[in-house]
């Protein structure tokens, strides 16, 4: 199912959280909103679910309007960051919970497959409280699944988790939105999740879609200074590659020990395979990655390979 944005406005009081906003999400798209805290993202995700009501413009989910429609007759299933699981019911009863309109050996067929499916079939008489962090996100991922939504909304499912265990619960996210091909949206601020996950990112800033892309078009050619500066480029006059206004680079882009450009190091970033170095470049300040590490201090010559304009 497609899910289609048009003009939505939506403000909370004086706050203006979501301006104007056109978006549509396709079919079996994994479509990520991205944007610093308060942007929107979360009030977009509730909009769609029906548990905010917009103030103009209009939400289809395949074509028809469902913005005046209660959650229930949507035909989307949501996760949020807390999971919200019922602590007083075990997994099996968190599970049937979405579904109890089912007769009981279909329910029961249903929570057998997609338990087995998120390796949870071994804690169905278990409550939350007695499982581990990454078993109540597979819970939580399972109970939005065992509806077979057409629509899945997810409001970053994975923050509560720490680093190892997210890389896969992201790709068993991935796995199942593919094999199911259902249409997510999906919310974070971390670009390099969003890059990971995405068929196309959406930028959100401010309560605005400022840009919506593939995730190379968006770190390659962001369109204005924010969404770059968000992305990790850095942000210099134009003078120096002799362009007019701002334009972005990219610290891989930044090539470090031949000319033509002079610039003083300030600082030095351990990161890995390489190290992030921080530039004073005629006032404005240019990340480069190196595989050398240079003395603070150092005057070094750099080149450029790659940059956006952005204009003023
Ligand atoms: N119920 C509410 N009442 C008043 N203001 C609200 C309410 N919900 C959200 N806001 C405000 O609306 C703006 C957008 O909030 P929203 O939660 O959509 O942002 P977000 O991008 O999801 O942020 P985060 O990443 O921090 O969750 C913020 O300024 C927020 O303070």
């Amino acid at each position: 199912m497609s899910v289609e944005l048009r003009q939505v406005s939506k403000r909370y009081g004086k706050v203006q959280a979501v301006k104007g906003v056109n978006l549509k999400v396709e079919k079996g798209e994994f479509f990520v909103l991205l944007g610093t805290s308060g942007s929107g993202k979360t009030t977009i995700l509730r909009s769609i679910a029906g548990l905010e009501r917009i103030d103009e413009g209009e939400i289809l989910i395949d074509n028809e309007r469902v913005h005046h429609l209660p959650p229930g007759r949507r035909n989307v299933a949501m996760v949020f960051q807390n999971f919200a699981l019922y602590p007083h019911k075990t997994v099996y009863e968190n599970l049937s919970q979405p579904i109890e309109n089912l007769d009981k050996g279909e329910r029961d067929e249903r929570i057998n497959e997609i338990s087995k499916r998120l390796d949870i079939h071994h804690l169905l008489e278990r409550y939350p409280a007695e499982l581990s962090g990454g078993q109540q996100q597979r819970v939580a991922l399972a109970r939005a699944l065992v509806k077979r939504p057409k629509v899945f909304l997810m409001d970053e499912p994975l923050s509560n988790i720490d680093v190892p265990k997210r890389v896969a619960a992201r790709d068993l996210i991935k796995e199942i939105q593919r094999e199911e091909s259902i249409t997510t949206i999906y919310v974070t601020h971390d670009q390099t999740e969003a890059m990971a996950l995405a068929d196309r990112i959406g930028v959100m800033l401010n309560g605005e879609l400022r840009q919506v892309g593939h995730p190379e078009d968006i770190y390659l050619n962001p369109n204005c200074v924010d969404v770059a500066t968000f992305f990790g480029m850095s942000v210099v006059d134009g003078g120096l590659v002799k362009e007019s206004g701002k334009v972005g680079v990219l610290p891989e882009h930044v090539d470090l020990g031949k000319g033509p450009y002079k610039g003083v190091v300030r600082n030095v970033e351990f990161a890995g395979n390489s190290y992030m170095v921080h530039l004073s470049v005629n006032g404005d300040k240019l990340r480069a990655l190196s595989k050398v590490r240079p003395r603070i201090g150092e005057e070094v010559e750099f080149a450029i390979t790659r940059y956006k304009v952005l204009g003023s």
